[in-house]
């Protein structure tokens, strides 16, 4: 691992990035239009993960995916329908239309669990249809420098993902220094994460400015190393179109627009598309 890492510049200055984070998003404003609000939803992933969740108010979460294509002719859907594992079958059994299925696995939220019941959940959810797989990288063994451990459980993951694309999920409010979020995000993309995660939006905090502009910096430099595009997910607490609009100029300004397509970035949310959807019928 310190192999990878030399490759990288390790020296962060906190002060520096909240200047500079505060200088991108001062201008947030110009990005603050219809059009963009529309691309923004095409990047959603929206989410159901709830203790309670049933068979129910999953098939109505689908079913107003599936409605969206007869309302909105002028506008693309969202990216994907993200829900635990046991629901991908009932998301699979009832979606119609062009979205992808996104299943969180791997022992959500806390990656507390065996590698082998990890890599079960996993296998089911792919067999059941999932797209994409958000997986939370393993926190525990981060914090005890254990990086290599973190690398090949990884990149073992990934290896049982095959094309299904995998997030890992950072969940930067726990770790909290950003020189450990520039590090966990480093260590993913080298690993053979396809996107890195902000958070699972459980019990720690979620996405915040700083972290994401820690992880764009860190997306440019991989890139810069090794000719690869990885994608972002910003998630957790994520409810105004505004805020919305502030991850879309940090990314805009750091990684540019190339990497603002469902391709590359995505907003994971429960609440943020009816609430993009309310604005645009405010304008109209
Ligand atoms: O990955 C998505 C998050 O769990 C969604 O968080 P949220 O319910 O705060 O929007």
């Amino acid at each position: 691992m310190k192999e990878i890492f030399k490759k990288f510049d390790m020296a962060l200055c906190r002060g520096d990035i909240n200047r500079k984070t505060a200088e991108i998003i001062m201008n947030w404003e110009k990005n603050d239009t219809p059009e963009i609000w529309r691309l923004l939803y095409s990047c959603i992933d929206v989410t159901s993960l709830n203790t309670g969740d049933s068979d129910e108010n999953i098939w109505a979460m689908v079913e107003k995916v599936n409605e969206f294509d007869n309302i909105y002719s002028d506008m693309n859907n969202v990216s994907s329908i993200c829900v635990y594992p046991n629901f991908v079958k009932t998301v699979k059994e009832m979606l119609r239309t062009n979205v992808k299925i996104t299943s969180v696995a791997g022992g959500f939220p806390s990656s507390q669990t065996f590698m082998e019941i990890k890599i079960a959940e996993i296998s089911l959810a792919i067999a059941d249809g999932a797209d994409e797989l958000d997986v939370v990288m393993n926190c525990s063994k981060f914090f005890e420098r254990n990086f290599q451990e973190v690398y090949e459980e990884i990149a073992e993951i990934k290896n049982v993902c095959g094309d299904t694309r995998l997030k890992i999920i950072l969940e930067t409010g726990l770790l909290k220094e950003f020189s450990d979020i520039r590090k966990a995000a480093i260590l993913s993309m080298c690993a053979g994460a396809d996107f890195i995660k902000t958070s699972t939006g459980k019990i720690y905090a979620g996405a915040k400015p700083e972290s994401v502009y820690v992880m764009c910096e860190a997306i440019k430099e991989y890139y810069e190393q090794y000719h690869k595009k990885v994608g972002l997910k910003v998630s957790g607490g994520i409810c105004t179109t505004q805020e919305a609009v502030k991850y879309y100029t940090l990314v805009k300004e750091i990684l540019g627009m190339e990497y603002l397509t469902p391709e590359y970035f995505r907003i994971g949310s429960s609440s943020l598309s009816d609430n993009i959807l309310q604005i645009l019928q405010e304008v109209d």
